[in-house]
């Protein structure tokens, strides 16, 4: 008989999803790890069954204790984040992540065990944060991050990178978008790590938002003759505005590149590690005209930035319901 994937991806093209979402059910109780993750990744993205962040971690777990492809990963940044509403499980990570064959987790194992962590993965510490403008609000964090975790996060963004693009409203079609050149590394929490999801939690701690607040984290390159033209970070028509703008600078082997705000002309560049928080909304909830800014253009090298867009509500990782089973 053919595989249970085989089998469901056949009732799939004859538009009998019940009957292949019955199949790899079926061949994932029987410990199938293709079945598994296939399930799993369906669970996740909610297009044929309904989203289930919480029994897609529990069929990611069965596929990763087969060691089948990239299903330990996702596992993990499920379990460490706690998506799906079901509770963080930080010890378990970290003790898989010892127990793993995964030659990479040594380095990330060596991160964490220098960060100043509980054993949730939150900071000991809140980073303190100096206000250096107050129109529109703008803190300035010195040593944020350590030139480990800068060096770190540079090299785990580079074979993601990809030219930064945008939707074009009347094709759909995507293209690059014409206000930054740049090239972006995006991290949603199922590419997570667990040192950036440390970092990500300490993000939080030190701008008084919670985890789920945060968009996910993203890492921009700029090589030389790149910028990022003026902008304002705010959504037309949402309801969860981006209510902060956090950045740390992750090198400094590179010259222009400034953050510059334009309406106040005030510009920063910060040395590696550092981080910038600032307003993008008013008390009222409206786009603060003043809080507009650009990645100045590089002249020489490449400068590394991540960057984090934090809503004013938490963000809805289940998406929405709607579909039977
Ligand atoms: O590159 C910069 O300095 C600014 C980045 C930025 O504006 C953003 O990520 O929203
Ligand atoms: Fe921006």
């Amino acid at each position: 008989m053919p595989a249970a994937t085989e089998r469901a991806f056949e009732a799939v093209s004859q538009g009998r999803i019940h009957d292949a979402f019955n199949i790899l059910c079926d061949a994932a109780d029987h410990n199938d790890p293709a079945a598994a993750y296939t399930l799993a990744s369906w669970r996740m993205s909610g297009d044929l069954i309904r989203r289930d962040l919480t029994e897609a971690q529990r069929l990611y777990g069965i596929a990763a204790k087969h060691q089948y492809k990239d299903a330990e990963h996702i596992f993990l940044a499920l379990l460490s984040t706690g998506a799906g509403g079901s509770p963080r499980r930080w010890n378990e990570t970290i003790s898989l992540m010892r127990n793993s064959q995964m030659p990479a987790y040594r380095d990330e194992l060596r991160l964490l065990a220098a960060m100043d962590i509980d054993d949730k993965g939150d900071p000991e510490t809140i980073a303190q944060r100096e206000a250096v403008r107050s129109e529109p609000n703008i803190w300035a964090i010195r040593g944020f991050l350590s030139a480990s975790e800068c060096r770190y996060l540079i090299d785990l963004s580079k074979p993601q990178l990809r030219d930064s693009v945008v939707v074009n409203p009347a094709t759909g079609a995507l293209m690059k978008d014409p206000i930054r050149n740049s090239r972006a590394a995006t991290f949603p929490f199922v590419r997570e790590n667990a040192v950036l999801h440390a970092i990500n939690r300490r993000i939080a701690a030190a701008t008084n938002s919670t985890y789920e607040q945060g968009e996910p984290t993203q890492i921009l390159a700029y090589d030389t003759g790149q910028e990022y033209k003026s902008h304002l970070d705010t959504l037309p028509n949402t309801a969860n505005q981006r209510k902060f703008t956090f950045l740390v600078y992750l090198n400094d082997d590179y010259s222009g590149g400034e953050t510059q705000f334009n309406a106040i002309q005030w510009s920063f560049k910060g040395k590696p590690g550092d981080a910038l928080l600032f307003q993008n909304i008013d008390h009222t909830g409206q786009p603060c005209p003043l809080s507009v800014h650009a990645g100045c253009p590089v002249q020489s090298g490449t400068k590394y930035l991540l960057s984090k867009w934090i809503r004013e509500r938490p963000l809805d990782l289940e998406g929405p319901p709607g579909r039977p089973f």
